[in-house]
């Protein structure tokens, strides 16, 4: 466990009272910074799940409330964005359920609840929203990242690649942001030793593409190669494969909290159904920050996001955000 120490100001006229308040947290202690309500349990749930069950400490980091989201569920078809304009306030109920489902208990918005917008699909108008996560000021953005990093010191940090996995505006941004703090955090010297991007094999996509070529149910409908897909790595670049098959269950349990976004017959269930725990259970990152630890296979893929990391011992640095 690291003891973390810090003092409380209590507030009132009188002398400032110090009282130091130590908050002990395990020695494992993950950051992920997600785009959208939804993202962390498509992306990234059963590793979320897998690091809270084995002790772990999980920090979750949205960037937005997704305003802009499609409605799946008709009953909910008035909170849209152009209407009644209330889905990001509902997402935020969602986020809750998917993060309960996880196990996930230490979640926080960018900034505070609604300080950054979603921005919609690259190219709409709604990019230009005044408050749009993709119109936000860098340094602004990443400064609000570091008070947690300073708060939470985690070894390993997960966000996407340059392209934000698939090129949408505010995971783009959430790239841009979470990158800038792990900057801003080195240079206080607090930087998590490791930062992982969300990936897929290519391997992997190939495999799917394969599995379903005859299928009258083809997710991958239209598409002849995976060089269409604005996603996909080659294998030897990917860095780390989390086999969390035993929280496949949570994961989709948490999907299934973000019913707005991801409906009942998504074409995620039906892979699921067919490719079951491997699909939903293992998730795939390369490595952009630190070093590789042990690994395996032909192209030494950790298995485990910590791995070659040295844990032991408290980190005793002083707790800042909340403690003054
Ligand atoms: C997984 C993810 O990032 N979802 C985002 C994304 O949702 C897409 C959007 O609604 C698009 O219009 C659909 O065609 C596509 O299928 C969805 O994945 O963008 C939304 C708006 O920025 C965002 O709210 C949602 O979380
Ligand atoms: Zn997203």
């Amino acid at each position: 466990m690291a003891d973390l120490h810090g003092r409380v100001n209590l507030g009132g006229t009188g002398p400032p009272v110090r009282v130091t308040v130590v908050t002990t947290l395990p020695d494992r202690r993950l950051l992920l910074v997600h785009a959208h309500p939804d993202d962390e349990s498509i992306g990234t749930g059963a590793t979320m799940a897998h690091y809270v069950a084995t002790g772990a400490h999980v920090t979750l980091v949205t960037c937005t409330l997704g305003e802009e989201g499609e409605i799946h569920v008709p009953a909910l078809a008035q909170l849209a964005a152009a209407e009644a304009d209330q889905l990001g306030g509902y997402r935020i109920g969602e986020l809750a359920a998917a993060c309960a489902a996880l196990g996930v208990t230490d979640h926080r918005f960018l900034g505070g609840a609604g300080r950054y917008r979603d921005s919609g699909m690259m190219g709409l108008v709604t990019n230009e929203h005044p408050r749009a996560f993709w119109q936000a000021d860098l340094d602004e953005a990443a400064g609000h990242l570091v008070e947690i990093i300073r708060e939470v010191r985690p070894q390993v940090l997960v966000t996407y690649d340059p392209n934000g996995f698939y090129g949408h505006p505010d995971h783009i941004q959430a790239h841009r942001v979470a990158m800038r703090a792990v900057e801003l955090a080195d240079a206080e010297g607090i930087a998590p030793a490791k930062v992982y991007w969300t990936a897929m094999p290519r391997s992997v996509l190939e495999a799917g593409l394969n599995h379903f070529v005859e299928s009258t149910d083809n997710p991958f409908a239209g598409i002849e190669s995976v060089d269409e897909l604005p996603f996909g790595t080659p294998d030897p670049e990917i860095a780390a494969r989390v086999d969390a098959t035993e929280q496949h269950a949570a994961k989709e349990a948490a999907m299934r909290a973000h019913a707005t976004q991801i409906p009942a017959d998504s074409w995620l269930y039906s892979i699921a159904g067919n490719f079951g725990a491997e699909f939903m259970g293992v998730e795939y990152f390369t490595l952009a920050v630190g070093e590789k630890g042990p690994g395996n296979g032909p192209y030494g893929w950790e298995d485990d996001l910590f791995a070659g990391l040295a844990l032991d011992g408290p980190d005793r640095s002083p707790v800042a955000a909340g403690l003054r």
